[in-house]
């Protein structure tokens, strides 16, 4: 078995073994105790990776990984949502399987620390940002629950779910500590209300705060800045600096290509199919630059002239005037005044919780209090007179709540990619049966919007929950389109998705919407993703602060 072992480390084609492997107990759990681990915060020497359950002649995850990650450095692991950046957490996570196990365990420092840090599982945190709660299962679940009365199940608030999170870990949290760190986050104004209430960006920045209050050695942070608007963006690297250079804890980001390394990131992991690269960040500068989405804008264009550049749009499709939203005392929107027509593109501005999401909510219908407004029109009639289904066949629509809320069962009942996207029809969230008809819509949108790879059916054959984030977002794009409906309301679209995958869906896109005259209200917090150039008149911008509306 040794020199099986020894083959696949050096990476010479390995033979079956006579034996089966045993299961190993996980590789991190190897401890030896020797003063030079105590600089040595990650050791994954010259090995290969496997799924657990597989071994050779299986193919590796990743082949010759030879990382070493020393105090002091800070590192980012980089790569596509395809690419096996997940996977590589995942083997620092424990879950996967390393051959040669490493002499000393995958994270050395922790075997110089009290006996209760030693183990990876008290001192490695993960922050996933998946959102879905655990206790729903693969169903869907009514995202829109939350713009109704909280029900008692939802009550728990930010502050005692902190709480709850930090002593199920052992931690014992000081309250000055979690206000400390709340208001490091901008989170301190939002700790007595429901967890459910937070908004997508302050929910992220929440996640980061639970898993700090457990006080881990190491946390890994996949993508933390998905989802946070510039100035959040820039507060947590700021923050994270901070922490990293205190060790408490050690900070490793994983990072999509096109994302900028922060300044103070000093070493980087890139991760591409079944391989990973490690070196100093400079290797890497210009490799990964190529992978910076860029706005399509010129810039150095005035107001005047870019309002004199926009076309007139068509039919009113949407006209709200003086719309209010309020939970008791908290005023959310004020007074909103916003008419949509065919054939206009919108920005939706605004930072996180500036109530972006709630407008929206009113626009598609979902939020309780669209049936109280004095004046809301939607394709051309009072909500109050549209049953919500047939409201939104009008409306294609993508966000994060979907993304979260929508169905992922495996096994019995899972949808595949393709009938994720057949949902769109009569934008239901369980499988309907599609006619020949439908069949060829979704062909030839698969075709003019997805990559290659998807072209021989097997990708999209595959069930829905399988695919990797950014293949689920393009089948809820997809799911989104399918109807041709008048209005599409496109809220982080590309959120997961590599730049390929992004630099295809603009251009499709800016094409699909020229020639269908479909208005668009476009949410994202990367504004140079955004498919329309506003110097040239094609966008307008309505921004939210403290709940009122400015359009430009
Ligand atoms: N049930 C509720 N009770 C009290 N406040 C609520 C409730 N639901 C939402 N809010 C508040 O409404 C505000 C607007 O939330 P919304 O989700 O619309 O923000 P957003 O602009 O979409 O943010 P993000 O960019 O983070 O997605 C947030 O501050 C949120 O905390």
């Amino acid at each position: 078995m040794s020199s099986m072992l020894s083959a696949a480390w050096r990476g010479r084609p390995p033979i079956r073994p006579a034996v089966p492997y045993r299961v190993l107990p996980r590789s991190y759990r190897r401890y030896s105790g020797p003063a030079q681990n105590k600089d040595i915060v990650l050791r994954l020497p010259a090995c290969d990776v496997y799924r657990y359950g597989e071994a050779p002649p299986k193919p590796p995850l990743f082949s010759g990984v030879d990382w070493i990650i020393r105090e002091g450095e800070a590192w980012a692991v980089v790569g596509t949502a395809s690419s096996g950046k997940n996977d590589l957490l995942e083997v620092l996570l424990g879950h996967h399987r390393i051959l040669p196990p490493p002499p000393g365990g995958v994270f050395p420092f922790l075997t110089t620390l009290p006996l209760q840090k030693q183990d990876p599982l008290n001192s490695i945190a993960h922050v996933s940002f998946a959102t879905r709660p655990k206790s729903l299962g693969g169903g869907f679940y009514d995202y829109s629950a939350r713009y109704g009365a909280v029900r008692d199940e939802d009550r728990l608030t930010l502050h005692d779910s902190l709480v709850k999170e930090a002593e199920r870990a052992g931690a014992g949290v000081e309250e000055e500590e979690v206000r400390e760190l709340a208001r490091k986050l901008d989170l301190d104004r939002l700790l007595k209300l429901p967890l459910v209430a937070l908004s997508n960006g302050q929910t992220r920045r929440a996640s980061v705060l639970r898993k700090l209050l457990t006080r881990p050695e190491v946390l890994l942070l996949d993508e933390p800045l998905t989802g946070l608007d510039p100035l959040h963006r820039a507060n947590l690297l700021t923050l994270l600096h901070a922490l990293h250079a205190q060790r408490t804890p050690r900070i490793l980001l994983a990072l999509r290509p096109q994302d900028p390394l922060p300044d103070w990131v000093s070493h980087v992991a890139l991760v591409s199919s079944g391989q990973v690269r490690t070196g100093p960040k400079a290797e890497f500068q210009e490799e990964l630059e190529k992978h910076h989405v860029h706005s399509v804008g010129r810039g150095g264009v005035s107001e005047e002239e870019i309002r004199k550049r926009r076309k007139e749009g068509g039919e009113v499709l949407v006209d709200m005037k003086d719309v209010n939203i309020a939970y008791e005392d908290r005023k959310v929107l004020k007074h909103i005044n916003w008419t949509i027509r065919a054939g206009e593109q919108w920005h939706l501005q605004g930072a996180n919780g500036s109530g972006k999401t709630t407008l929206l909510s009113v626009l598609t219908g979902d939020h309780p209090q669209s049936y109280v407004q004095p004046h809301l029109y939607l394709f051309g009639k009072p909500r109050r007179r549209h049953a919500t289904i047939a409201l939104q066949q009008n409306i294609g629509f993508v966000s994060p709540e979907l993304y979260n809320a929508f169905p992922r069962r495996l096994g019995t009942g899972a949808l595949s990619g393709r009938d994720a996207i057949g949902t769109g029809f009569e934008c239901t969230f369980s499988y309907r049966p599609r006619s020949a008809e439908q069949e060829q819509v979704i062909d030839a949108l698969v075709e003019a919007l997805a990559p290659p790879s998807w072209a021989d059916g097997e990708v999209l054959s595959r069930p829905f929950a399988a695919l990797n984030p950014g293949e689920q977002t393009l089948c809820l794009l997809l799911r989104a389109l399918v109807n041709r409906p008048p209005l599409l309301v496109l809220d982080e679209v590309f959120a997961g998705m590599d730049d390929e995958m992004v630099a295809r869906a603009r251009r499709f896109l800016r094409s699909y919407v020229r020639e269908g005259g479909q208005a668009v209200v476009w949410v994202s917090h990367w504004e140079e993703e955004m498919p329309w150039e506003w110097e040239k008149g094609e966008v307008r911008r309505i921004r939210l602060q403290n709940g009122e509306a400015t359009i430009s």
